[in-house]
């Protein structure tokens, strides 16, 4: 794992949406002329569907080879199929239904109601071993883990006021996880309180890391975790990518960290 996270600040929201769509651009084409196909775990919430959004209206988006791309997640909010709070029903309308993906490739977490009923640690369990099964015995696994993860070039991850990543909120059992790569979450503090999440072991398993926080409202967030906050009070601090570990903030997010953190605008 890298040691230093790098932070960028751009002016304002929508500017640190284009600003990630491009680099995401950017990364999934060089991992396919790289690797012949590129692998990216997609975010929830109002920054990652910005990005979507961002790259939906990107021009460039006509260089990515939407048939080699993986698309992920790193966690759901685990309601009905259809229900539009899922991360996956909200990213198919930001962004996936406007190109051609391969749809073997796009791996949604599973839903309630289907094959798993309201068993959430049993969805969890079927999408760890969808992980594996995709990682391959080549596959690396995640430091601590025996369950191993596919590659990601790519890792997403929306920051909540509270620093929580994924569905891993601060002090709760999910983040404290060190074998499993994906937990089944009771009791979130955000609603809903059933979710599936990737855990620490399984985030820090990606080449690449973003944390991605946009507003005022995630500035104390922002600075507490990169002022060396332990991930289990602020999992946001515990997500740290294979080679890069990149925050790319608006000005807004990044008003409470201390100057020597913040890169000039
Ligand atoms: O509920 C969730 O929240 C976080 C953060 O969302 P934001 O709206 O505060 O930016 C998100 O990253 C996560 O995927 C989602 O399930």
């Amino acid at each position: 794992m890298t040691g230093t996270p790098q932070v960028v600040v751009l002016g304002g929201t929508g500017l640190m949406a284009q600003a990630a769509a491009a680099r995401l651009i950017t990364a999934i084409v060089d991992a396919q002329a790289a690797r012949g196909s590129a692998s990216v775990v997609l975010t929830g919430g109002r920054n990652g569907n910005a990005l979507l959004r961002a790259l939906a209206a990107s021009p460039a988006r006509d260089a990515v080879d939407w048939t080699r791309l993986d698309l992920w997640w790193g966690d759901e909010r685990f309601l009905p199929e259809g229900d539009p709070d899922r991360n996956y029903v909200q990213a198919r309308a930001e962004l996936l239904d406007q190109v051609p993906l391969d749809p073997a490739r796009v791996h949604p977490m599973p839903y309630s109601g289907g094959p798993w009923g309201d068993d959430v640690d049993a969805a969890a369990a079927a999408y760890a071993a969808e992980l594996a099964a995709a990682a391959g015995p080549a596959g690396p696994a995640s430091p601590a883990s025996h369950s191993p993860v596919p590659a990601f070039d790519v890792l997403l991850l929306g920051v909540g006021p509270d620093t929580h990543v994924a569905s891993l909120f601060p002090e709760h059992p999910g983040v404290r996880e060190t074998e499993l790569t994906v937990v089944g979450v009771h009791g979130a503090p955000k609603p809903p309180p059933l979710r599936t999440s990737m855990t620490l072991p399984a985030i820090r398993a990606a080449r690449e890391v973003w944390l991605l926080a946009a507003g005022e409202d995630k500035a104390g967030a922002v600075a507490r975790a990169l002022s060396g906050a332990d991930g289990l009070q602020a999992p946001a601090a515990g997500a740290r990518g294979r080679s890069r570990t990149l925050w790319l903030l608006d000005r807004a997010a990044a008003s409470d960290l201390p100057a020597a953190l913040r890169p000039p605008v």
